[in-house]
């Protein structure tokens, strides 16, 4: 696995080593192992999601707090998405800023996201197939979550903005200086 840390301390983007012959390809989409000698960080990942959004969708950015945050370990199996982590840690030199990566069926990148971090992703093909492991289990209560366009944070979701599909709730997210007061 090739890895490689962003500016953001602690978020990683990584690559598994692919195995091409005339069959197809194979490989490893996660060893804890080589992930945690690699990261430093010994994750125990305990629930794994999936979901397919068409072009234009944009999902995030989401967070859960306190005891329920999750680190996330993201990737695309089909399509291609815009992938964004925010950083939310209040006591690093990086809080309020962004990183943001094309993820794809393609590069097969990955990006490992720690606590701490609100994340979300635009989607670039007709359809992505999503895929992520998180470290806490979903906590409905402890959701929380940042506006897409926020002016702060200024993301660059790669999408016209309207060809834009956001679900309601994200719609009714709060900007990132209302978060900071609370
Ligand atoms: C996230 C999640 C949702 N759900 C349910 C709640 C709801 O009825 C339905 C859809 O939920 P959402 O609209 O929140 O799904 P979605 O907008 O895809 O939420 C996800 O967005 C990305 C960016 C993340 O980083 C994830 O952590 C997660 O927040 O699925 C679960 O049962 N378990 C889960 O872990």
């Amino acid at each position: 696995m090739e890895i490689k840390e962003t500016h953001l301390k602690g978020c990683f983007t990584m690559r598994p080593w692919v195995f091409k012959d005339d069959r197809g390809y194979f490989f490893e989409s996660y060893n804890q192992k080589a992930f945690t000698e690699l990261t430093g960080y010994s994750a125990e990942f305990v629930q794994d999601n999936q979901s397919l959004s068409t072009y234009g969708t944009v999902r995030g950015i989401h967070f859960q707090s306190g005891a329920h945050a999750q680190a996330k370990l993201v990737r695309v199996i089909e399509g291609s998405v815009y992938d964004v982590a925010v950083d939310l840690r209040r006591d690093s030199s990086t809080y309020g800023k962004w990183f943001g990566v094309e993820l794809s069926g393609e590069n097969n990148l990955q990006l490992f996201i720690p606590r701490g971090f609100a994340h979300g992703f635009s989607v670039l093909s007709e359809t992505a197939l999503f895929s992520y492991k998180c470290d806490n289990f979903y906590h409905k209560a402890s959701e929380g979550g940042i506006r897409y366009d926020d002016p702060t944070l200024g993301i660059d979701w790669q999408i016209p903005k309207d060809k834009m599909i956001l679900s309601e709730k994200d719609l009714l997210l709060p900007f990132f200086n209302d978060l900071s007061k609370g």
